[in-house]
């Protein structure tokens, strides 16, 4: 299945600075490190077990600097040498929501840090008629009009499957200030797109590039 969003729909362009993208953007900052796990992941010649680790590996940065967007309690605690410790607790009420198929990619890595974390899944695709994204199912937390989201969703070209899927979030009553997007490779008219569309929605990637990898989820779920 070819998803919709790896469909690329105009052409590449590049022509925007960061700060076009306002502060609810956020890119991973890039060291030799993270730029090594870009290579890797973009290089033809990376066998799929390589891949696997290596995309596992850039999805936990992401997902970790993703829960630094979510909102944490002071909380004191007392270290075995009886010494106080003025420290934080994340505040309970966030979920994960990955959008299939690729998207499933990332929750390995959010379960691997929240342990008990519910995780929700929509699957859209394009119509054949009409060539619209179109939602197919969506499994959602009850509940999730009342919790903080990690939308999860690796590659985007057009950004057309997250403006859906964010769509299908708010007609679930979850606010767009509640929405973190974990992404890592984004093309500048997707990103462009969705800061335009839903402003109060962080978004967090590794790269803006107008070329993504997108072999991506059949890469790394062997479907190639
Ligand atoms: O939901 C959350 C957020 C941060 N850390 C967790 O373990 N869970």
């Amino acid at each position: 299945m070819v998803e919709p969003d790896l469909i690329q729909d105009s052409l590449p362009h590049n022509n925007y600075t960061d700060s076009d993208l306002g502060s609810n953007f956020k890119k991973l900052r890039i060291t030799d490190n993270v730029r090594e796990l870009q290579t890797v992941l973009r290089d033809k010649t990376t066998s799929r077990g390589d891949f696997i680790f290596y995309a596992d590996r850039l999805i936990r940065l992401v997902v970790e600097e993703g829960l630094n967007q979510l909102p944490y309690r002071h909380c004191d605690v007392t270290t075995p040498t009886g010494h106080k410790y003025e420290g934080l607790s994340y505040q309970r009420g966030n979920c994960g929501v990955s959008i299939m198929r690729s998207g499933e990619a990332m929750e390995q890595g959010l379960r691997d840090c929240c342990r008990s974390i519910r995780i929700g899944k929509i699957l859209i695709q394009k119509d054949e008629d009409t060539r619209e994204a179109k939602v197919v199912y969506a499994k959602l937390p009850p509940d999730i009009d009342q919790r903080k989201v990690l939308l999860m969703y690796p590659i985007m070209n057009s950004g057309n499957t997250v403006i859906k899927a964010v769509q299908v979030l708010k007609d679930h009553y979850v606010k767009e200030d509640n929405i973190i997007l974990l992404n890592l490779f984004v093309t500048p008219q997707a990103a462009k797109a969705l800061v335009k569309r839903f402003p109060n929605m962080k978004v967090l990637t590794s790269e803006v590039h107008p070329v993504t990898p997108n072999h991506f989820g059949m890469k790394y779920f062997g479907t190639d």
